[in-house]
């Protein structure tokens, strides 16, 4: 499996995603934000969390209108794969590749601590390798990510069944307790919580390790 992972200014996260891809198995490329095309080949684009141009604006807005994400966008509509992580999801909503928008968390505070998710599909190479209403315990980090949907859009990705993770105890406001959602054909997946700082031993947990080996299941030549 091919990876790349974007880097825009205020990343902070891109090593941590490259190093859970890479020990997954995945062949990782790192990608400017700067450049304008992905490397041939890749199946799959990480978008990192951090705090791209400084959370200006709106968190992920500017990146949304960097050169790579232009690329990326291609790379989604013609069927590729990306995970955005934390500031990665903003990013996403922010190109309109999910819907929603993810604003002010509900008690204005930056939010930094290990929280119970329940996996709620296993119908994507992300969850996979999880078990439906499984309990995982992944960290979040974000003062951003109180998730907002339209009420025809909520109801949609329910009927879809694309809420891949939602909160036990909401951190942030978000409505359905919505930790991290997937895009139509299943292949685009944002989410809050940060997998690849649960994804080895010294972490003080793994339960985000399988996002990264489902995604190697799924996407790696047989
Ligand atoms: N860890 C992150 O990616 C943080 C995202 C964003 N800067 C926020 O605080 O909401």
């Amino acid at each position: 499996m091919k990876a790349a992972v974007l880097v825009f200014p205020g990343s902070n996260c891109d090593r941590d995603l490259a190093v859970a891809f890479r020990n997954a198995g995945a062949d990782v490329t790192m990608v400017w934000h700067k450049d304008s095309a992905l490397p041939q080949g890749v199946d799959i684009v990480g978008i990192p969390g951090g705090f791209s141009f400084g959370d200006y604006l709106r968190c992920g807005a500017i990146a949304a209108r960097s050169p790579i994400t232009a690329a990326v966008i291609d790379h989604v509509h013609r069927g590729g794969y990306a995970l955005g992580i934390c500031n990665g999801f903003q990013v996403l909503t922010e190109t309109g590749l999910l819907p929603g928008a993810l604003m002010r968390n509900a008690g204005l505070k930056f939010v930094c601590k290990p929280v119970d998710l329940t996996v709620e599909t296993t119908d994507s190479a992300f969850t996979a390798d999880y078990g439906k209403g499984q309990g995982i315990t992944i960290p979040v980090a974000h003062h951003d990510g109180n998730y907002v949907a339209a009420p025809d859009t909520l109801a949609m990705l329910r009927d879809e069944d694309r809420i891949a993770f939602t909160y036990r105890d909401n951190p942030n406001g978000s409505v359905d307790d919505i930790a991290g959602i997937l895009s139509q054909n299943r292949r685009v997946l944002g989410l809050m919580p940060h997998p690849e700082r649960a994804a080895e031993p010294a972490h003080g947990g793994t339960d985000g390790a399988a996002m990264f080996t489902g995604l190697i299941g799924a996407l790696a030549p047989a």
